[in-house]
């Protein structure tokens, strides 16, 4: 299944729980959930208040994403908060095995994730045991950037890694995603997109529904 994970740091936080339901009701999947510290990327954006606060509000699947040092130190703390699935870098972790065994040992998704200039090569000793990839298709850090084509090649890389080695992961992608690129996206091999800006810019529900038509014409087309 193709799924949609709108980025609520496109929302407007002064309209947060609001916004929320409307992606909700118009039929989003998981929720994209960007946390960062300040350090690893230089921006700040919100932690474990602002999530424990929507949890009350919203069922959909949270999708965490750290973009902090050394996350091992927080892992407990996001799954109180209402973490479902839980992505670190490899770029901040120290021990990554450790790190993703850790999240999955609290019954949490495991995500792993890399910046667009560190190569596939760096999470072949854990990819075994993922339930996710984010490929960042944007340097991490900033909503509103422009998408990456380049990335699409790193796709294609890691979806034939998984069909060789029978790896099942998702594959998300994250950054200057739209409605007019997600089909290279979806071609070259991702099934789970993230998007902020295309989603929370302009008419909310209108923008889920649209992504989940494209997404039902594409199935369409590979079924
Ligand atoms: O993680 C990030 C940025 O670091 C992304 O989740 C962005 O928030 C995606 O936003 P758009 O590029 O779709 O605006």
């Amino acid at each position: 299944m193709i799924k949609l994970a709108p980025s609520i740091l496109a929302a407007d936080f002064n309209r947060l729980g609001e916004q929320i339901s409307i992606v909700e009701e118009a039929g989003a999947n998981y929720l994209h959930i960007d946390v960062m510290d300040g350090n690893f990327v230089p921006s700040i954006s919100f932690g474990m208040p602002v999530i424990a606060s929507i949890r009350k509000k919203s069922k959909l699947i949270f999708d965490v994403h750290l973009m902090i040092e050394e996350p091992i130190r927080y892992l407990e703390v996001f799954k109180e908060a209402g973490a479902d699935i839980i992505t670190v870098h490899v770029e901040a972790c120290q021990d990554l095995h450790k790190t993703l065994t850790q999240i999955k040992k609290l019954g949490l998704k495991a995500g792993v994730t890399l910046n667009p200039e560190t190569s596939l090569e760096r999470l072949g000793h854990v990819l075994g045991i993922v339930d996710m990839v984010l490929i960042m298709s944007v340097k991490p850090g900033f909503g509103g950037q422009s998408f990456l084509p380049e990335t699409l090649d790193k796709i294609i890389n890691l979806k034939k890694i998984a069909v060789q080695n029978g790896f099942n992961f998702d594959i998300e992608v994250d950054g200057g995603i739209t409605k007019a690129n997600v089909i290279d996206v979806l071609k070259a091999g991702a099934n789970v997109i993230v998007s902020g800006t295309s989603v929370f810019g302009g008419n909310i529900k209108e923008n889920v529904t649209d992504y989940q038509n494209i997404f039902a014409e594409f199935k369409q087309g590979i079924s």
